[in-house]
């Protein structure tokens, strides 16, 4: 069988870790939560580094199992864990560093080269460098490389942008959008932050005081409004397109999504066809009743309200169906009832903008 399948039960005087995780065998899952809910302790768990009760198989491999008694030390699960901060060893330059990791591998069992890995995360010009001279985010590209090179079968990182300044996390971001693509293994992505969510992970999984409220894909628990992802300022539709249009000259790309096309404004070429992720952010839709023909906003879809929800104080929360797509959309609770928007309405969404996640 392959994903993960790991039942964690874990006991502390103030804390319960009470999970049960069933996850896809490639992609980044993100665990989310509170700080406290235990995804540390998950991380932890499923590393061994903790001894839950429970069992854990990992692409059909068992690493423990209390019922039989079975249970793997962490230095024999083939797992690569990235934390906050980078633990590189300081007397090494980063290609020894990165040897050291593909040591703990025999040749025959290597699955990642190094060049792999360092061509993945884009280390050629510091090979020969010594880690106090390398940036923050340079770093961390560096701790990723080496979990990397010892092969694993998973992937565990636990926040590694959030010791990262915006500039830095801005410039890790795109290789963690790379590995994402191009891993054939499971990536366990502990975060805080939405956006990070958004941008990287296909499954999520929600934690809440130990215990899992939902798991599912990424955009489909973005989109409900009984969880708390559709209710802070990132709070977004995903949305699955192909590239229908490039016109050059406006810089202008069409879209095509399920039931009707988004325009958005890029300045990357783009190929006729290639599959793109669109973000909507629900605080750049907004609602009418009839269609605005003279308006400047280029992306007008017929929709019909599925859920209302109180958000933020004066605001709701509205979630659309637009011809299969699914979109939020953030109004003030005055503007709803002006409207008199009630769950079912037919309306058209105005969407102001629209961002590419690749
Ligand atoms: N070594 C420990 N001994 C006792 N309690 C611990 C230990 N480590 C964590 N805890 C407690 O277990 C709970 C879960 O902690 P954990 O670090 O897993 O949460 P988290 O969701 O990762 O939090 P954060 O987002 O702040 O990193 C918390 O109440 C924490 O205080």
């Amino acid at each position: 069988m392959s994903g993960i399948q790991a039942r964690l039960r874990l006991t502390r005087p103030d804390f319960t870790l009470d999970i049960y995780l069933e996850l896809p065998g490639r992609g980044v899952t993100a665990l989310f939560g509170p700080s406290g809910c235990g995804k540390t302790s998950c991380l932890r768990a499923l590393a061994g580094l903790e001894r839950a009760q429970g069992s854990v198989r990992v692409n059909g491999e068992l690493w423990q199992d209390n019922a039989s008694g079975h249970w793997l030390p962490t230095h024999r699960r083939a797992l690569g864990y990235v934390f906050q901060e980078a633990s590189l060893f300081a007397h090494l330059n980063v290609r020894r560093n990165m040897e050291y990791g593909l040591r703990r591998q025999p040749p025959a069992r290597r699955r990642v080269s190094l060049e792999q890995a360092v061509e993945l995360l884009g280390l050629g010009a510091l090979l020969t460098r010594m880690p106090h001279t390398l940036s923050g985010g340079e770093r961390q590209r560096v701790a990723i490389a080496r979990a990397l090179a010892t092969s694993p079968r998973v992937l565990l990182m636990d926040e590694p942008l959030a010791a990262l300044d915006a500039a830095r996390k801005a410039e890790v971001m795109p290789y963690l959008e790379r590995l994402q693509r191009s891993l054939d293994i499971p990536v366990l992505y502990v975060s805080h932050s939405p956006d990070e969510v958004a941008r990287l992970a296909s499954h999520l999984v929600l934690l809440q005081a130990g215990r899992v409220t939902a798991q599912g894909p990424t955009a489909e628990l973005m989109a409900r409004l009984d969880l708390p992802l559709a209710h802070g300022d990132a709070a977004a539709a995903l949305v699955q397109g192909r590239v229908a249009a490039h016109d050059v000259h406006d810089h202008l790309l069409t879209v095509a999504i399920q039931g009707g096309q988004l325009q958005l404004i890029t300045h990357r070429p783009r190929m006729v066809g290639e599959s793109v992720r669109l973000r909507v952010l629900a605080r750049d839709v907004s609602l009418a009743r009839t269609h605005a023909g003279d308006s400047s906003i280029l992306n007008l879809l017929p929709a019909r309200i599925t859920q209302l929800a109180d958000d933020e104080p004066g605001q709701v929360l509205v979630a659309l169906d637009a011809a299969g797509t699914t979109l939020l959309a953030r109004i003030t609770r005055r503007s709803c009832q002006n409207l008199a928007l009630a769950v079912g309405d037919a309306v058209f969404a105005q969407v102001k903008g629209v961002a590419l996640m690749d």
